[in-house]
């Protein structure tokens, strides 16, 4: 078992009550792991950063970093006394201050202030820019003056509020792998802010995602891409459409055929699957029951949407050396090669059936 780095306990947060930005989480970082806090726009994500570091005060529940209660019933530990680094959306750098002074900013007098500030510089590949001021940095420098400010103190925790989200689309995935790289290298524990899905799985060793206020899943990465616990956390995660199914012996019968994988619901109970392009066989054919009704061309794929007989969309990627028409009938297999996610579906009232929204989320 290793150390713990972070421990939230039934952590909540009202700004106005009774509404809660955040809402009972439980969350423990183990030393040297980087977790991902990962959902959309307002679910309480910052909240959460912001009441590791102390700058907001829990309406309820515990902090803890290390072995430490640092807030609580009765405690409050201000953020420059936890040993945490933060690293802001915006970077935050004193525009007044040279690089070297930006890094040294956080340091004791008394410590060899100097030298580690060379040595954190050198480890963000900063080195001879001591004397820069930060408007003479690309958006990728400014971040890592903004990173090696925050290592420099030697943090037990360091918080990293939306990374990426200042660079261009271009910069983002070359910054995010040095990112990763010094993070590794310091060892140093991590949780870090995004919305990005992609972010979560390449940098996260565990991903928790959250949703209005609440932590609905906390796992690594592939289980939580592949075996997602809500129906939320598998949309989130990238799940294109959903099919209906029922339960029956040894699998899931659909209208795309049967699905043979383990189920642990009772035969008879209707669930909706969680899907992805790559889940499906389409292949042309005049009598088949399927119609494509939307193509677009993604250089190294075609998209396509395809309406079922049941009145359902499903979508299917297919190779960019093949184009076939809106129009086309098809027959579509579901061709997994691994068990779906699945969810009970929630029986409506007769007549008061809930009807599919005629779209697929955007991805
Ligand atoms: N200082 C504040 N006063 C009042 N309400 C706030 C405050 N800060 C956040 N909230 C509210 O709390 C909820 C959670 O906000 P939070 O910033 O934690 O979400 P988030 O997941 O980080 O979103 P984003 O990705 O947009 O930054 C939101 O409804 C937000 O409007």
């Amino acid at each position: 078992m290793t150390d713990i780095a972070v421990r939230c306990e039934n952590l909540s947060k009202s700004y106005q009550p009774p509404l809660a930005a955040v809402q009972d989480v439980n969350l423990t970082v183990h030393v040297g792991e980087i977790v991902a806090l990962l959902g959309p726009s307002g679910c309480g994500k910052t909240t959460t950063l912001r009441l590791i570091a102390g700058f907001e005060r829990p309406t309820q529940g515990r902090v803890l970093i290390g072995n430490r209660v640092v807030a609580g019933p009765g405690i409050f530990v201000p953020p420059e006394q936890r040993r945490v680094g933060m690293v802001f959306q915006n970077y935050a750098l004193f525009p007044h201050l040279s690089v070297a002074e930006n890094v040294a900013y956080g340091l004791k007098r008394g410590e060899d202030r100097e030298r580690r500030v060379r040595e954190v510089l050198a480890l963000v590949g900063l080195r001879g820019m001591e004397n820069r001021m930060p408007h003479a940095l690309s958006g990728g420098q400014q971040q890592r003056v903004a990173l090696a400010r925050a290592l420099a103190p030697r943090p037990q925790v360091l918080l990293l509020d939306e990374p990426f989200s200042g660079l261009d689309e271009s910069l983002r995935d070359q910054v995010r792998g040095e990112v990763l790289q010094i993070l590794r290298e310091t060892q140093v524990t991590v949780v870090f802010v995004t919305h990005h899905q992609d972010e979560a799985l390449y940098m996260g060793d565990r991903i928790a995602v959250m949703n209005e206020g609440r932590v609905e899943q906390i796992g690594p990465p592939e289980t939580v891409f592949a075996a997602p616990a809500s129906r939320f956390v598998a949309e989130f995660m990238g799940a294109s459409f959903f099919l209906e199914g029922v339960v029956r012996e040894g699998g899931l019968e659909t209208e795309l055929g049967f699905l043979a994988q383990p189920v642990d619901l009772p035969v008879g109970t209707r669930v909706e699957i969680a899907a992805r392009p790559d889940d499906l066989t389409l292949t042309p054919d005049p009598d088949g029951p399927g119609r494509i009704v939307r193509m677009v061309y993604r250089g190294s794929s075609y998209l396509y949407d395809v309406h079922l007989s049941s009145g359902r969309l499903v979508r299917w990627e297919g190779p960019h050396t093949i184009r076939y028409a809106p129009g086309t009938a098809v027959r579509v297999a579901l061709t997994p090669g691994h068990p779906l996610a699945y969810f009970p579906l929630r029986e409506e009232p007769e007549g008061h059936r809930a009807e599919q929204a005629p779209m697929l989320m955007d991805r």
